[in-house]
């Protein structure tokens, strides 16, 4: 990792903030979201992960922090950027890196995911991949695949992991030992703690979305603390 991609080198070390609401809910507008992405960087996101071709179409513009882009399909299976025609979509928004789901179960469009990795490169030279994980296997044939980055988005969503309570740290270091590119830890970082304990244990970065960007689930549970006290 010594002469790391610059695009990269801005992420290392910091929080990337995921800005993302979900189809129906009061705050899924490109605007809004474009409006909390530019929020979290003047926190300090030293990166912004973001879903949806007109989300990311503005919040490119306005933030000047690297984007990790992502197209959401479905919501079974494979969703996450699910095709090479998704993943070239997401890279021609100006997004730097293109999350693309990285578990080995079967795409809509057949190809792998080292063949999605390859057919996007060769459309969009320079373009980055953030492989999204659900379990060291997926991790390793990633990292051979071309991926850029190693996140374990997926850890707990597959059936390969328990759907751990905070980051699954086991996984991180399960991925820390094998990782040759960046590994970034995503998935139930709830607290600083716990992006802090993901630091320690490895990371190169760390992605917040729920604790910092999604207010009903944060509503939740303080609303579920205080009934319950
Ligand atoms: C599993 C899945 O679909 N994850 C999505 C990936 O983009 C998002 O819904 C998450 O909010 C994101 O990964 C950040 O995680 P958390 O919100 O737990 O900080």
């Amino acid at each position: 990792m010594s002469t790391l991609n610059p695009v990269l080198e801005k992420l290392r070390g910091g929080l990337i903030a995921s800005a993302q609401a979900y189809p129906g809910e009061p705050m899924r507008d490109p605007r809004t979201m474009d409006e909390v992405a530019q929020a979290c960087v003047a926190g300090g996101a030293v990166g912004i992960r973001a879903q949806g071709l007109a989300d990311l179409a503005l919040i490119t513009q306005h933030v000047d922090v690297p984007v990790i882009g992502l197209w959401k399909d479905g919501h079974d299976g494979v969703f996450i950027t699910p095709t090479l025609t998704h993943a070239i979509a997401v890279a021609s928004t100006g997004a730097e890196i293109v999350a693309i789901d990285a578990t080995r179960r079967p795409r809509p469009d057949t190809l792998t995911f080292a063949q999605t990795v390859e057919g996007l490169k060769q459309a969009r030279p320079g373009i980055l991949v953030m492989a999204d994980c659900g379990s060291l296997d997926d991790a390793k044939a990633a990292q051979d695949g071309g991926a850029d980055i190693l996140g374990t988005t997926l850890a707990g969503y597959t059936g390969e992991r328990p759907t751990t309570d905070g980051p699954d740290v086991e996984l991180i270091d399960q991925v820390a030992a094998i990782a040759r590119v960046p590994l970034v830890v995503e998935g139930r970082v709830h607290t600083p703690a716990q992006a802090a304990l993901a630091m320690q244990h490895g990371a190169f970065a760390v992605v917040v979305g729920t604790a910092i960007t999604h207010p009903t689930t944060i509503t939740s549970w303080f609303a579920d603390a205080v009934r319950n006290a």
